[in-house]
């Protein structure tokens, strides 16, 4: 019996916007209004000032504040709110140049060093140490010595060297990101670091990256109108803020008045920057107090290979699209290597439904992981080989895995919910990986059609509606079927279905278990159902091993395996299974 499963109603949209909630915070509210009408108002500087900045009326020098001169004159007669608005374009631009240095190293810095890890890490790590170690407004004034009053030169340099704290965010960050399943899903569907970093990652940071950005803009621009004081950024008569400053000092005991202004624009703009800041942190955390932090893999993976052992070409026997042999699979543990999975050997026919099955920790999990290339960092395949229609896929590098996960051989874990990206549609997930399989030539139509198609086929009603949703806003058992339909754009020879329906409840289970059935059916494919429930191999299985503490003790076919089981474990695992020892009659 196969189900249909109809959507339930929409709600909300996942993406976060990193300003929702500010103006509940009329502190930070206000400063993000005085950021942005500041900016504004110095970007249309040619249509709002009411003089030339540079004009000079020597008979209304230090006038005050009149109709004509709002702020005011200053020493020369230059009307002091013409040249505050003129002044705060290379202010500004200045600090625009340190932010875009600063976001673009930070961030990519930080994102390789998290997300790659390993020596790649290890590299970026001692840059940084050095780069944070470095006076950066000594760096700074001594790039100024060389390119004299280039207050780009002079940002970017700062920008770069400051980059270093950022990237050290983002790389803890990221670190953190690596570990969740819906970056796991994106590499078992063949998806390289660039891809994943660029579209699973990044967005993600993007919000954590506005409060340093914040903080840092208020920074770069006390610098910046440090500089312009000094005379070093903005080449006199232009004006700058930080050179406005420094001209109002000279006559502060005549006219304090003007210091007061200049320095007041730059005061005002410094604090609203870090208020907006502080605003932006408060609002994160806020909203990662409300979801309860973020749902983590429960096992670490990464692809960690290692070659093992000679080639052994003849594996393949009996038309097998997957064969194991004398495997065994070992972790690296504070005290001493520990062997879980231990001189394992089976095969699996195209068209078979082949059972893993075993108590919690016997190996399933590792073995299934270990096929797709996604071991633990701590963990590595020590001996023997596993064989994907005749290419040898154990010790394959990484950028070959990738072709062949999500291609050759697909993974549906056991949470759905988790192995999607929530920031996605379900359409452009499926479109990601259609693309990448790159099975579907032409334009959006044809990729619109394979979505449509593979949701069809997992047997979702009103594809285009699914298509259009959240992962949120759909229900356990319509995500499984999505995870499937992903799993099975790329057409797999093997499908690992890693406990498929253990989040799901009882009548949910059996549309899923219906569903590989039907689609081994229709596709040929082989599928290794890894599951601790002897019910659902019985239900479902061809043949199947049974692994107890990393090694197999029953194979055989599933009529074997329960009317005639040999091995003690197997006995007992169908003794604590009462529907089975009922349903099947027997123990022998
Ligand atoms: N990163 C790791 N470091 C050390 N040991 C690990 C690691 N990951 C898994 N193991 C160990 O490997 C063994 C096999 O784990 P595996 O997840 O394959 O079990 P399983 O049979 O799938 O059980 P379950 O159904 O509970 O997932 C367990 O003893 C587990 O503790």
């Amino acid at each position: 019996m196969t189900t249909v499963e109809a959507p339930p109603k929409a709600r909300s949209r996942a993406r976060i916007n990193p300003f929702a909630g500010i103006w509940r915070r009329p502190v930070a509210a206000a400063s993000l209004v005085v950021v942005a009408g500041i900016s504004v108002a110095v970007i249309l500087a040619p249509l709002l000032a009411p003089h030339p900045p540079l004009a000079q009326d020597l008979l209304h020098t230090l006038s005050g504040p009149s109709a004509d001169h709002p702020l005011g004159t200053d020493v020369l007669g230059r009307d002091v709110l013409s040249r505050l608005l003129y002044g705060g374009r290379p202010t500004l631009v200045g600090v625009g140049v340190a932010v875009l240095v600063y976001a673009v190293f930070g961030m990519s810095l930080g994102m390789l060093a998290g997300y790659l890890r390993g020596w790649t890490d290890r590299v970026i790590v001692a840059v940084l140490d050095i780069m944070l170690s470095v006076p950066a407004v000594i760096i700074t004034l001594a790039v100024l010595a060389i390119f004299y009053q280039s207050n780009v030169a002079a940002m970017l340099t700062l920008g770069f060297f400051a980059s270093a704290g950022l990237a050290r965010i983002i790389r803890s960050s990221c670190i953190a990101l690596r570990e969740e399943l819906f970056v796991d899903a994106a590499r078992v569907s063949g998806l390289g670091p660039a891809r994943i970093m660029a579209r699973h990652i990044l967005p993600r940071l993007t919000g954590q990256l506005l409060v340093p950005i914040f903080l840092f803009s208020g920074n770069a621009l006390a610098i910046q109108t440090g500089l312009g004081f000094l005379g070093l950024a903005t080449p006199a008569p232009a004006p700058s803020w930080g050179g406005m400053v420094g001209e109002a000092a000279q006559i502060m005991q005549q006219d304090p008045y003007l210091l007061f202004v200049s320095g007041g624009v730059i005061g005002l703009m410094s604090l609203s920057f870090g208020l907006v800041g502080d605003g932006l942190r408060d609002l994160e955390q806020d909203r990662r107090q409300a979801t309860g932090g973020r749902l983590r893999r429960p096992v670490p993976a990464t692809a960690s290979q290692e070659s093992a052992g000679p080639s052994d070409g003849a594996v393949l026997a009996d038309g097998a699209v997957l064969a194991v042999r004398d495997y065994s699979i070992a972790f690296a543990t504070a005290q001493e290597p520990r062997t879980v999975v231990d001189s394992i050997g089976f095969t699996v026919r195209p068209g078979e439904i082949f059972g893993l099955v075993g108590e919690s920790g016997s190996g399933k999990t590792v073995t299934g992981l270990s096929l797709l290339g996604l071991l633990p960092s701590n963990g590595a395949v020590t001996s023997g080989s596993a064989w994907l229609a005749g290419t040898r896929i154990t010790g394959l590098p990484e950028r070959e895995l990738q072709n062949i996960r999500g291609g050759d051989i697909a993974l549906v874990s056991q949470e759905p919910m988790v192995a999607l990206d929530p920031y996605f549609t379900i359409g452009s997930q499926l479109a990601e990986v259609i693309r990448r399989t790159g099975d579907v030539p032409g334009g959006k139509d044809a990729v619109r059609q394979r979505i449509r198609e593979l949701l069809t086929s997992v047997h979702l009603r009103d594809p285009d509606d699914v298509a259009r949703r959240h992962p949120h806003e759909l229900s356990g058992g319509m995500l499984q079927r999505v995870i499937i339909a992903m799993a099975l754009a790329g057409s797999p020879k093997v499908l690992i279905a890693d406990e498929p329906t253990t989040a799901l409840d009882v009548t949910v289970q059996a549309g899923i278990l219906d569903l590989l059935r039907s689609l081994r059916d229709e596709h040929g494919m082989a599928i290794i159902l890894i599951t601790h429930d002897l019910g659902v191999v019985a239900d479902s299985c061809d043949r199947a091993i049974v692994m107890e503490q990393g090694r197999i003790v029953e194979e055989g076919s599933v009529e074997d395996i329960f009317y005639r089981p040999r091995h003690p474990y197997t006995k007992k695992l169908i003794e604590s299974t009462p529907s089975i020892a009922r349903t099947e009659g027997r123990i022998a």
